[in-house]
C-alpha cells in the first residue's frame, strides 16, 4: 500500500494496518446495556449447554425488580436489578438467589473471567488516582458550555438544526469536518491540570496506564476525575452533530467513550503511525500550545475486511492542526500524524463507540454506505450487471433480427 513515507520508515510492520486500541480499559462499558439481547454468533460449548437460558426480548415494565444491594456480586448489584425485567416469567417468582444464579450464568457468558479481573483492577487503578490526586481546577470537572466552548458553538448546539450545524462546520475532504470549538481560556486551563497530573505522577512515582498501544506519552483524562465531564461532552455535543454527518455508523446512538490527551515534540512522541481508532466517531481537539508541523493525514475510509486496501488520490488529506479547532471523523477513516518538528502540541481525543452499531456490524456484510471500498466493489457489480444485461438484450435483438 503506498501510505505516508515518513510512516512506513518508522514503523516496523509498514504493509498492515494498526488498529489504534485503547490500554487496559477498551470498551469497558460499551454494550452492556444491549448485549444480552443477542445471542453470540458462535456459542461457546459453555454457553450451548446453557442455552436454555433466555431473555425476553423487551424488559417486563409491570415487573417490580428486587434489590441486590446487600449481596456480595461479581457484577455491579443495579444490573442485577436492570436485568431482572428481562427474565422469562417463570423465573419470576422463583427465590432471589435462584435469580441470581440464573443472571449471573448468563452475564459470565458475555464477560470472561480474565475480562472482569481486567475490569476490576481497572476500577482500584482508577479509585487510587482519585483517593490521591488533588485537582488544580475543579471548574473542568462540571461541564460548563459557556466558559468551555466558544459561543457559535453553543449557539449551533443549541438550535440543534442540520441547518445551525452546517452553519459552522466545514468539511475539507469527505468525511472530515472541522469547526471552531474550544475557548481559549479552557485549552489553557485543561493544558495547566494535565501538567498538574503529571507533576503528581512524577512525584509520587506512580506508575500510569498510556492512553493507546500507539503513544508512549499523554494521558487518561476518564482516569482521574474527568469522565462524567468527557459523558457530557459526547452526549450533548458530539451526539447531536454525530447523528448528522454519521448516522451509518451508529452516530446516534454513541453510547461510551474514551478520553484522552496526546502529546508531542521534545522528550514526547514524535509523530503517530497510520492506523484507524478504536471508535466510531473520534473528535480530536488541538489546545495547543506552540508547535510547528503535526499535520493530520487522512486516507479514505475503510470497513474491517477492507482496512489494507489501497488509497484513492481523491482520498489524500492533510490537515493542519490549529488551538480550540475540533476534527471530527469516523474512527475508521485511516489516518495517523505527521512528525511534530518543534515546539509542543497537545491535543485532546475523545474516541466515541456505539454498542448499538458494533452488535449490528456483526450481522453485515456490506459496508457501502460508509466503506470506500464496499462502494468500489458495488459500482463494478452494478457496472458488470448492466453490461451483462446490454448484452442480453443485444443478444435477443440479434435473435429476432434473424428470425
Ligand atoms: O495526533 C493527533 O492529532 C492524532 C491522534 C490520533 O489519531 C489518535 O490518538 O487516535
Ligand atoms: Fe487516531
Amino acid at each position: 500500500m503506498s501510505l505516508d513515507g515518513s510512516v512506513e520508515r518508522r514503523r516496523s510492520e509498514p504493509s498492515s494496518m494498526q488498529i489504534n486500541g485503547s490500554n487496559g480499559n477498551a470498551n469497558e462499558n460499551g454494550g452492556t446495556s444491549s448485549m444480552m439481547l443477542y445471542s453470540p454468533t458462535s456459542p461457546s460449548p459453555q454457553s450451548q449447554s446453557q442455552s436454555h437460558q433466555r431473555l425476553r426480548l423487551n424488559p417486563n415494565t409491570d415487573h417490580n425488580p428486587e434489590n441486590y444491594e446487600d449481596l456480595k456480586l461479581e457484577f455491579n448489584p443495579c444490573i442485577f436489578s436492570s436485568l431482572e425485567r428481562y427474565l422469562p416469567p417463570s423465573m419470576l417468582t422463583v427465590t432471589r438467589q435462584l435469580k441470581v444464579q440464573y443472571m449471573n450464568d448468563i452475564l459470565a457468558r458475555y464477560l470472561p473471567q480474565g475480562e472482569r479481573i481486567r475490569v476490576q483492577r481497572h476500577r482500584e487503578y482508577r479509585q487510587k488516582i482519585i483517593a490521591n490526586y488533588q485537582p488544580l481546577h475543579r471548574e473542568l470537572y462540571t461541564m460548563d458550555p459557556a466558559t468551555f466552548f466558544v459561543q457559535s458553538f453553543v449557539e449551533a448546539i443549541n438550535k440543534n438544526t442540520e441547518e445551525s450545524l452546517r452553519s459552522i462546520i466545514s468539511e475539507p475532504s469527505p468525511g472530515v469536518y472541522t469547526f471552531e470549538m474550544l475557548h481559549q481560556d479552557f485549552c489553557k486551563m485543561l493544558l495547566s491540570e494535565v501538567d498538574n497530573f503529571e507533576k503528581w505522577v512524577s512525584e509520587s512515582n506512580f506508575r500510569i496506564m498510556r492512553p493507546n498501544t500507539m503513544n508512549k506519552y499523554g494521558a487518561v483524562l476518564d482516569d482521574f476525575g474527568l469522565e462524567t465531564m468527557l459523558d457530557k461532552l459526547m452526549d450533548d455535543f458530539v451526539r447531536p452533530i454525530s447523528k448528522v454527518f454519521f448516522h451509518e455508523v451508529g452516530g446516534s446512538t454513541l453510547d461510551s467513550h474514551h478520553g484522552f490527551v496526546v502529546e508531542y515534540g521534545k522528550d514526547r512522541d514524535v509523530d503517530l503511525g497510520f492506523h484507524v481508532d478504536d471508535s466510531e466517531v473520534t473528535l480530536n481537539v488541538c489546545l495547543g500550545k506552540q508547535f510547528s508541523g503535526g499535520d493530520l493525514f487522512f486516507r479514505g475510509i475503510r470497513c474491517d475486511k477492507h482496512v489494507n486496501t489501497e488509497s484513492q488520490p481523491e482520498e489524500s488529506f492533510d490537515y493542519s492542526h490549529v488551538p480550540g479547532q475540533a476534527v471530527l471523523h469516523r474512527g475508521r477513516h485511516r489516518h495517523g500524524a505527521r512528525a511534530t518538528k518543534s515546539g509542543h502540541r497537545i491535543n485532546l481525543l475523545l474516541w466515541c463507540r456505539s454498542s448499538a452499531f458494533r452488535e449490528l456490524k456483526k450481522y453485515q456484510k456490506d459496508f457501502s454506505a460508509w466503506c470506500g471500498e464496499c462502494q468500489s466493489d458495488k459500482r463494478e457489480r452494478q457496472r458488470q450487471s448492466i453490461a451483462a444485461t446490454k448484452r442480453e438484450l443485444l443478444r435477443r435483438e440479434g435473435d429476432n433480427t434473424v428470425a
